[in-house]
């Protein structure tokens, strides 16, 4: 959907609006050497999973969001409007995909967390620029998106200046590693702040599912 070469007006490399690959438009910077640094730690995988598969997962996951309130009331909170879960078992065909994000994500025998993160952004929600607690995770974060399409900025955390802008369709699976991960923050942008290459991408309602790995023991 969104055509490369646009203006982005914001950071440095104004005008350019870079992209990460010919012809895989989803990814573009405000400088080619740190595009170009990024996107080797960054996966975009469009379609990850089919329609059905995303109603598969709604239907297990819809009654347990449904009990719960989003929380708006903090200001200085990292995220805005959400409301989340955790889960560790999950119905056969919800196991299988996450078994493909898994597999995806982590190299073979990595340990990781058991419970997957369940994340429920209202439409007016949006997430602040952070990094996951290294107490908490490994070197890899590795999301579903489901709903609506989003953009997901990823910011240097040595200059603030440097950004990558990650568009993350409705149904993809990003994954985040090493530089991504560590040196840059990321964030998921409110919906009046939503666009990629100069153009919009409305967000709606947008529930992310999230498999991380643990930290390793060596630090
Ligand atoms: O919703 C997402 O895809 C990202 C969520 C996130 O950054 C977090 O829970 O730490
Ligand atoms: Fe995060």
């Amino acid at each position: 959907m969104a055509a490369c070469g646009r203006a982005l007006g914001l950071g440095r490399g104004l005008g350019r609006g870079l992209c990460s690959a010919p012809g895989r438009r989803l990814m573009l910077g405000s400088d080619p050497a740190v595009l170009e640094r990024v996107s080797r730690d960054v996966e975009l995988r469009e379609e990850f999973v089919s329609p059905e598969e995303e109603a598969a997962l709604l239907r297990e996951l819809e009654p347990s969001l449904k009990r719960l309130r989003y929380q708006r009331e903090h200001w200085d909170q990292a995220i805005h409007g959400y409301r989340e879960t955790e889960r560790s078992r999950w119905g056969e065909e919800s196991e299988a995909i996450l078994q493909r994000v898994r597999d995806a994500a982590f190299l073979p025998g990595a340990e990781q967390l058991s419970m997957v993160h369940v994340l429920d952004l209202e439409k007016e929600g949006f997430i602040r620029a952070h990094v996951d607690s290294v107490k908490f995770c490994g070197d890899t974060i590795a999301g579903l998106c489901l709903l609506s399409a989003g953009v997901m900025r990823l910011v240097s955390e040595e200059d603030k200046i440097n950004y990558v802008d990650l568009l993350l369709q409705r149904r993809c699976l990003y994954i985040l590693r090493g530089t991504a991960r560590y040196t840059f923050s990321h964030q998921i942008l409110a919906d009046k702040e939503s666009f990629f290459a100069g153009e919009r991408v409305p967000r709606d309602r947008r529930i992310s599912v999230i498999c991380r790995n643990l930290p390793s023991s060596a630090g």
